[in-house]
């Protein structure tokens, strides 16, 4: 018997919404230390490159993702045009307790969150006297879990509006075409309510998945916790609360990101010159965790890239991860989805060890791929394209 034609695997849809656009919330109680990160988000994107339009508005910026890869291309093509991949942020203003019920800003802050499709979870765990706390003194677990009370509380009323409405056409009405949505609220209720759990940790199949697109959980959206120590602290790489936070993280919010950091010794690296940095870093002995936190909210919200690159123009193309190559070029010109033709795909280390485009195709490294083609981290592409009748590729 011939074997099996083996199923081409469908990737598992991703919770989120979708597309390139995505962007990373702050969030956290007042005076955590959010604007002072989302400043220094914004400094370092200034000087280093000056690129164009990375400060949206006061409270979003494009944040560009530092790679080696992007550095390495720009180097050797020496480009009239560069441009990396940027990474979305919003600063939001401080939640505080009972904001689900209207407290502070309220439902103000929580429709911010639900705008954006990740979270930097802000967490104070500095001492500082002089910087007043809402609650009145530190204590970073009982701010963690404000924040998740208030999200959670959030969804409750959601999932609870969206579930009697369900209930209404489902069971009283027999309709059977939105029997899974039922079935799925019913699910996120009782996590939300019965486990006080978050939508995000939960194992949900495919279809599950498209329901709960459908509704945009604030619990759903990834979190990365950032710790912000006090300079000495970070410096000396100590401090009494960090053990406990990271415990607590682990049992709460499993496989979660958490990157100790401080605010204010960023704050001071992110002003200097890059030489006068680089002495200050290997003076404290403590390297700065900029990159670590930008990449990390990156990976978060499951975006990569590829690039294109020529004397042009060397550019990083976003991406949600799982992406096929048509749906990739169609990143460059809609016409390019349409007329798709083949992807030429060079591995970026290829193209490293041979120094060249032809090297790699002299060793047969330059793959030619169809429509199945799910793109890489990284793949250098030239994509040809039917466009308007005539054969086009398309390297812009
Ligand atoms: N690591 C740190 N060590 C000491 N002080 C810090 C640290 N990080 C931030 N601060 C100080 O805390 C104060 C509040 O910071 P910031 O304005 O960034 O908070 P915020 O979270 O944006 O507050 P809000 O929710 O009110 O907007 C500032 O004076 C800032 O300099
Ligand atoms: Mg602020």
């Amino acid at each position: 018997m011939p074997p099996k034609k083996k199923e081409e695997a469908k990737p598992k849809p991703l919770i989120g919404r979708a597309g390139a656009n995505l962007k990373m919330g702050i969030v956290g109680l007042p005076n955590a230390g959010k604007s002072t990160f989302f400043n220094i988000l914004t400094k370092s994107s200034v000087p280093a490159e000056n690129f164009p339009f990375c400060t949206i508005n006061p409270n979003e910026s494009r944040v560009p993702v530092p790679d080696a890869r992007f550095d390495f291309l720009v180097q050797h093509y020496e480009p009239l045009n560069k441009q990396p991949a940027f990474l979305n942020v919003t600063d939001i203003a401080g939640l505080v307790k009972g904001a689900s019920e209207g407290q502070g800003l309220g439902n103000a802050f929580l429709s911010h969150i639900k705008a954006c499709d990740g979270i930097f979870h802000m967490v104070r765990i500095f001492d500082e006297a002089d910087i007043i706390h809402v609650e009145g003194n530190v204590d970073p677990i009982r701010d963690i879990e404000i924040i998740h009370d208030e999200l959670r509380l959030k969804d409750l009323e959601l999932a609870k509006k969206v579930a009697d409405d369900l209930e209404k056409k489902v069971v009283r009405g027999n309709d059977k075409s939105l029997k899974a949505d039922y079935e799925t609220l019913t699910k996120v209720l009782s996590i939300l309510n019965d486990e006080k759990g978050n939508v995000r940790m939960n194992d949900w199949n495919e279809k599950e998945i498209e329901v709960l697109n459908k509704h945009l959980f604030n619990t759903s959206k990834p979190m990365i916790y950032l710790l912000n120590m006090s300079e000495k602290d970070y410096i000396h790489k100590k401090n009494k609360w960090l053990g406990k936070v990271k415990q607590w993280i682990d049992e709460h919010d499993v496989g979660a990101t958490v990157i100790p950091f401080s605010a204010n010794y960023e704050y001071r690296l992110v002003e200097l010159p890059d030489d006068e940095r680089e002495k200050v870093i290997k003076e404290e002995g403590a390297p700065s965790a900029l990159e670590k936190i930008i990449l990390a909210g990156y990976r978060a919200l499951q975006l990569c890239y590829f690039f294109t690159s020529g004397k042009d123009e060397v550019k990083a193309w976003t991406i949600q991860v799982g992406t096929k190559a048509p749906q990739a070029a169609g990143r460059i010109h809609t016409d390019f989805e349409k007329g798709f033709i083949m992807a030429e795909v060079m591995k970026y280390d290829d193209f490293k060890e041979h120094g060249n485009e032809n090297t790699v195709k002299a060793e047969g490294k330059y793959r030619q791929q169809g429509k199945n083609y799910t793109v890489e981290d990284g793949d250098i592409i030239y994509f040809k394209t039917n466009t308007g009748g005539g054969l086009a590729a398309a390297k812009k």
